[in-house]
């Protein structure tokens, strides 16, 4: 194999497979970059950056799995690129191992502070490599697992609640500052007991899963957020926009359900259909998180009284029916 080309990108010979990792190698020396890629690209995808930029750049757009970074580079250093990394909430979670010729316990105490997991030394060993490098994906592997446990709900692969929160205390903080709205709603859907009670809990089950696909797929916005809150309940934050553009949202999630066509009897249209509760509050030192909540709540608790299978904002004014 031969390394011609020295910019980010795929190194020839490493097709895309999603069982083989990502590996980004960081050196200013083309040939060091050719040996890494030697041990590496039967196993994995090798992706290489020349520079720190490059390196960083790379990293924000399409998180590798682990990074090999050359601690001594020109303009910035792999101790500086480290820091970078693990001082962005989207790039943290890459473990960073450090190659370098030094012979120095001061050097490698400055990488482990700057935030590497290992620390190799060149000329390589590529069976020194290849083991570190496996263990360290291992653990890589293992923890993305445990984050997408704790973050997303096992039944329909939407966010779950931990994440909702999380995400709602940031919106609202990222709007106060934008001076922008942020709206929520809350989809329940309509007589899901009876649902159960006639088709049985596994159907019930399918039904959430595709409930929550028709949810996500009516949410166009790249932070725009769907998550199971409750049984049969789900949330969905839409910052940065105003009740008026939250109320079209929310109908097109209600025509949408609607439109999967899932046959439920004790419906009254004869298929499974979500009430939708929606509201909009600016973070300005009035409104709180929480009452947004409640708003969309009583949003809610109008649209079920109104006759199921419809949007309702809290104050009234702004009803929507879909029935
Ligand atoms: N299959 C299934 N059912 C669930 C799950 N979580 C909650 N449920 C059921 O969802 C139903 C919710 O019923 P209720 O709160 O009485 O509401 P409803 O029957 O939808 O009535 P309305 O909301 O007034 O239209 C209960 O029967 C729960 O057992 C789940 O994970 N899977």
């Amino acid at each position: 194999m031969s390394v011609t080309l020295y910019d980010v990108e795929a190194l020839p010979g490493t097709a895309a497979a999603s069982q083989r990792a990502r590996l980004l190698v960081v050196d200013d020396q083309p040939i060091n970059i050719r040996a890494l890629h030697e041990v590496f690209s039967a196993d994995h995808d090798v992706f290489m950056a020349t520079n720190g930029a490059q390196a960083l750049a790379f990293c924000r757009q399409t998180p590798p799995d682990l990074v090999l970074l050359d601690v001594v580079m020109p303009d910035m250093s792999g101790l500086e690129v480290c820091r970078a990394l693990k001082a962005d909430a989207q790039t943290e979670s890459i473990p960073v191992i450090f190659v370098t010729s030094l012979d120095d316990p001061a050097e490698e105490a400055a990488c482990w502070d700057a935030g590497g997991v290992d620390f190799i030394t060149k000329p390589i060993n590529a069976l020194t490599v290849r083991n570190r490098v496996r263990a360290h994906l291992t653990l890589k592997l293992q923890s993305d697992l445990l984050r997408r446990m704790a973050w997303v709900d096992g039944l329909t692969g939407v966010a779950n609640r931990r994440q909702f929160d999380e995400r709602l205390e940031r919106e609202w903080q990222r709007c106060r500052r934008a001076g922008q709205p942020l709206s929520a709603s809350i989809v329940d859907i309509d007589h899901f007991k009876a649902y159960n009670d006639t088709y049985g809990h596994l159907a019930g089950d399918d039904c959430l899963r595709q409930v929550a696909a028709a949810i996500e797929g009516s949410l166009a916005r790249a932070g725009d957020l769907v998550a199971r809150t409750g049984g049969e309940e789900f949330t969905c934050l839409l910052p940065e926009i105003d009740l008026d553009g939250a109320l079209t949202v929310v109908e097109n999630v209600e025509r949408a359900v609607r439109a999967l066509g899932i046959v439920h009897a004790g419906s009254e249209l004869g298929v499974v259909t979500v009430s939708i509760g929606v509201a909009s509050a600016r973070a300005d030192g009035e409104s709180t998180i929480a009452g947004l909540l409640t708003q969309a709540d009583n949003g809610l608790y109008r649209a079920k009284r109104a006759g199921r299978a419809r949007v309702c904002a809290a104050d009234g004014d702004a009803d929507a029916s879909g029935a």
